[in-house]
């Protein structure tokens, strides 16, 4: 069966494949469309995998346009206007102003675990129900921060650099074995568990550090303090997301807390590193190595400059964001992250929306489905439910799921009855968005 979905309005204040509540009265003065799949936009930044576009394509969807990378901020917002849906990595920042130019958009894929770039209230206070992919990658970082602790504990970097220039750094001299060593990891989650494994599979002793306490895997063991894990460990890895919390967890102070002689391996974020503090204690070795994968400002795109006070040391293996780089995480990431958009869009579905209450629907052949995003604010059901009852409209199912910010309600009715309640439901107080699914 052919999905449509029907319109509110054909006002700039709402989307063809939806309406937004603060536009109501617009509503009520211009006519209801249907929206066939081919004119619902899909947009792609920062070359996400082909696997994505298979998806989409098998489900229906042909307006897609898939760019290689992040756009800046002016023509993002530009470009934004008359999008569906839309696919970022973890380059575009989806901030207030740019929900705000987004008048169409009904959810936002992050084709990537962080979602830190996307202002997520924001998102909800539009709407716009936000994924993610928390796992596909996992294992990529875990595989990479590995082989960069194994290259840097035996001088790798700095030897071949030499080597390239035409020199020969022949020494055993700073050269360990990655075996008995104790990897400290900050953040144990789905990357810091895995590599945890990992890391003992190889001989090392893990510790690690958590704000939340964990089950250690094999034979780690959690610390209770930042400096304790610093003090302890040969490696030191970082794993935890982008917050306020962990905005410049690692400074001067952390880093003069490290073993002399220690490895620091950052492929979480850019903004959890201080990098003048931690380029000078390279430059004093006071550090053996590092290498580090995200940083504070990256470059757009492949064509723009990478400016660091990192380049230019040997003992450094700097990294362009690569650490969820690899074939096999992409094009998972690519098809998991696709299939909850089409999900999201087809039957309403919002299972594990990072900023959505969370509803799995079932299909709802033979009636028309309501969805209807709210204000979480007492009464908004009560005004629905007595719009169905007052018009005499039979409810077939109904699914109501609530956030602390917001409330979503669906409702399976009769195809004949689904003009006028969409039309009543988009004046109910509270109301933020509604569409309806056929
Ligand atoms: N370089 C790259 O390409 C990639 C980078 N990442 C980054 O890695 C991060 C971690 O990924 P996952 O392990 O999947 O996330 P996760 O959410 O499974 O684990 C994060 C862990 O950090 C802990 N945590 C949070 N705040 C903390 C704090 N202030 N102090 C100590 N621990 C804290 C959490 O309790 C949790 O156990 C992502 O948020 C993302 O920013 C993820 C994938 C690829
Ligand atoms: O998964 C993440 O959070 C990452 O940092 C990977 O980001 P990317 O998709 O490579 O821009």
């Amino acid at each position: 069966m052919l999905r449509r979905s029907m319109l509110a309005s054909t006002s700039p204040f709402f989307g063809l494949a939806c309406c937004r509540g603060r536009g109501f009265r617009e509503y009520a003065m211009s006519s209801k469309t249907s929206l066939e799949k081919s004119r619902i936009k899909f947009l792609l930044l920062e070359g996400i995998h082909p696997s994505a576009v298979e998806v989409l394509r098998g489900a229906g969807y042909t307006n897609i346009e898939s760019l290689p990378g992040a756009l800046p901020d002016a023509e993002l917002k530009a470009k934004i206007a008359d999008v569906h849906f839309l696919g970022i990595r973890s380059r575009t920042q989806l901030t207030a102003e740019v929900f705000a130019a987004a008048q169409k958009l009904v959810a936002a894929g992050c084709f990537c675990i962080g979602t830190n770039q996307v202002d997520l209230e924001a998102a909800r206070e539009h709407g716009v129900a936000v994924f993610n992919a928390p796992y596909s990658n996992t294992r990529s970082v875990a595989e990479l921060v590995l082989a960069e602790a194994i290259l840097l504990l035996r001088g790798v970097p700095e030897k071949s650099a030499v080597a390239h220039r035409g020199g020969w750094l022949k020494s055993a001299e700073n050269a360990f074995e990655i075996r008995g060593k104790t990897l400290g990891i900050v953040g144990y989650g789905s990357i810091g568990a895995q590599l945890s494994v990992l890391a003992e599979a190889l001989g090392m002793k893990v510790a690690f550090y958590d704000v939340v306490t964990k089950l250690p895997l094999g034979n780690a063991h959690q610390v209770r303090e930042l400096h304790q894990l610093l003090a302890q460990s040969d490696i030191v890895t970082l794993h935890v997301p982008e917050t306020q919390a962990t905005q410049w967890m690692i400074g001067a102070a952390e880093i003069a807390a490290m073993k002399p002689g220690a490895i620091l391996i950052n492929a979480s974020r850019g903004t959890v590193v201080e990098i003048e503090p931690l380029a000078a204690a390279l430059k004093q070795k006071k550090l053996l190595g590092a290498a580090i994968d995200v940083f504070p400002v990256e470059p757009r795109t492949n064509k723009d400059e990478f400016q660091s006070p990192l380049r230019g040391l040997d003992n450094v293996i700097l990294t362009p964001h690569i650490g969820g780089s690899t074939m096999e995480a992409q094009a998972n990431i690519g098809l998991e992250v696709a299939e909850k958009l089409v999900k999201y869009s087809d039957n309403g579905t919002s299972t594990s929306s990072v900023n959505f209450p969370e509803v799995a629907l079932p299909a709802h052949p033979g009636k028309h489905r309501l969805l209807h995003i709210h204000r979480n604010v007492p009464g908004v059901l009560s005004e629905i439910n007595r719009i169905f009852s007052d018009n005499n409209i039979n409810i077939s199912s109904q699914f109501l799921q609530t956030n602390e910010k917001i409330g979503y309600v669906v409702t399976d009715i009769d195809a004949a009855y689904s003009d006028l309640a969409l039309e009543k439901l988009a004046k109910v107080n509270g109301t933020i968005r509604s569409r309806v699914l056929f």
